[in-house]
């Protein structure tokens, strides 16, 4: 097969120009088709109009649309195929569940619509998966916000999408209640080999679900890359204010006395608190910046029980108004860490690029 048509089915692309009176969106991505790509940027600077205009519910000045080698829109040729006959599932803020149907019939109002030989994921297989088979005979006005949230889901699976989008899902929900409802959306994507555009401007739910991530600003693209790359570069300081840190994805070693999980990070162990899951299961952890701190000795005696031997890469000073400077650190397996410190500590430490240090984790943050 050729590269260029194998790797078109592992990615969805989609070049937008759309001009409004008062905001133009100009997007040029390529985007892979796995995993969740969530859509981060402040209020107004054009997510949803993204989202809508990759469903088809967006009239494209210029433009092309196209998810695992299909082709859905390309103004050059004047293809355009309509929303209802592209295989994608849309979950918005709301709901919008029929109030007079049972859950059951709500969902399979969703299924009825795929032939059966088109059906790649079973009734069960979904409401197992998002917990709701014991919901099956209540009606909407019956349920929490977050158990509509998960029948909608449950609705849009049955659609059997290539394509999940989902704008905003948890809104609508209070903080307890998203809590409870973002395990169902990590164990969507850990059992679906369904690809998910997720918009949110939620630190947490980035920092949780992202596998790739797409910042916008004012209508266009400032960044496109994993979560990793793009959560622990020193250039987003701004957008992710206080929530600037590194995200890891591990895997659980073992569990220790004293509640303490012991997790492998590509060769560097990391201990947590808590007793998270079994062993081999993978967990992602997110280090603030402002939890790690720095000393040029290995500190024997300290109660911080994760310390990384660490190189400086890169010192910003950009954050020096507020006296703080952002030290980004490469640790032994080659991975990034940030950690935001005093200006203060960094003369008096003579902290300089290329210097190795120890970096002191106060605190690592399990999903
Ligand atoms: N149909 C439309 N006609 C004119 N302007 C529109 C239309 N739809 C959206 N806009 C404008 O486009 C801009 C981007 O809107 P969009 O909803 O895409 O932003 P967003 O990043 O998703 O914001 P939020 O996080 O608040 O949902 C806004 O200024 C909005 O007012």
């Amino acid at each position: 097969m050729p590269m260029s048509v194998s790797r078109s089915r592992s990615h969805i692309t989609a070049e937008l120009t759309i001009r409004y009176a008062d905001f133009s969106l100009d997007a040029n991505l390529t985007l892979p088709a796995q995993g969740i790509t969530v859509f981060f940027g402040h209020s107004g600077c054009g997510k949803t109009t993204c989202l809508r205009a990759i469903a088809g519910l967006e009239k494209l000045e210029q433009g092309k649309v196209s998810v695992a080698g299909e082709m859905w829109q390309c103004s050059d040729s004047q293809q355009f195929v309509p929303t209802y006959k592209r295989d994608l599932g849309y979950v918005f803020q709301e709901p919008g569940l029929f109030p007079h149907l049972t859950v059951e019939a709500n969902l399979q109002f969703g299924a009825k619509r795929i032939a059966v030989n088109k059906r790649h994921v079973s009734f069960d297989e979904v409401t197992e998966l998002l917990g709701i088979t014991s919901l099956l005979n209540r009606y909407p006005a019956q349920l929490s916000g977050g158990e509509k949230q998960r029948v909608a889901i449950g609705r849009a699976l049955l659609t059997s999408p290539k394509l999940l989008l989902m704008d905003e899902p948890l809104s609508a929900l209070d903080q307890p209640r998203k809590q409870e409802f973002l395990p169902y959306l990590e164990r969507l994507h850990r059992e679906l080999d369904l690809p998910i555009l997720y918009v949110t401007h939620s630190m947490q739910e980035l920092a949780r679900l992202a596998d790739h991530i797409v910042l916008f600003d004012k209508g266009s693209i400032l960044a496109s890359g994993s979560a990793h790359s793009i959560m622990s570069d020193p250039k987003f300081d701004a957008l992710f204010g206080d929530e600037i840190g590194s995200v890891f994805d591990t895997k659980v070693v073992a569990m220790h006395e004293n509640r303490m999980t012991e997790l492998d990070c590509d060769g560097l162990t990391i201990w947590a608190v808590g007793y998270i899951a079994e062993q081999g299961a993978t967990y992602r952890c997110r280090i603030l910046a402002s939890d790690v701190g720095l000393s040029l000795e290995e500190p024997k005696f300290s109660t911080v029980l994760n310390r990384f031997r660490a190189t400086i890469i890169d010192i910003q000073t950009t954050l020096a108004e507020d006296g703080q400077a952002l030290v980004v650190l490469e640790l032994e397996n080659q991975q990034r860490l940030l950690s935001k410190i005093t200006l203060k500590s960094l003369y008096e430490l003579n902290l300089t690029q290329g210097l190795e240090v120890w970096a002191l984790v106060k605190s690592v943050a399990l999903s």
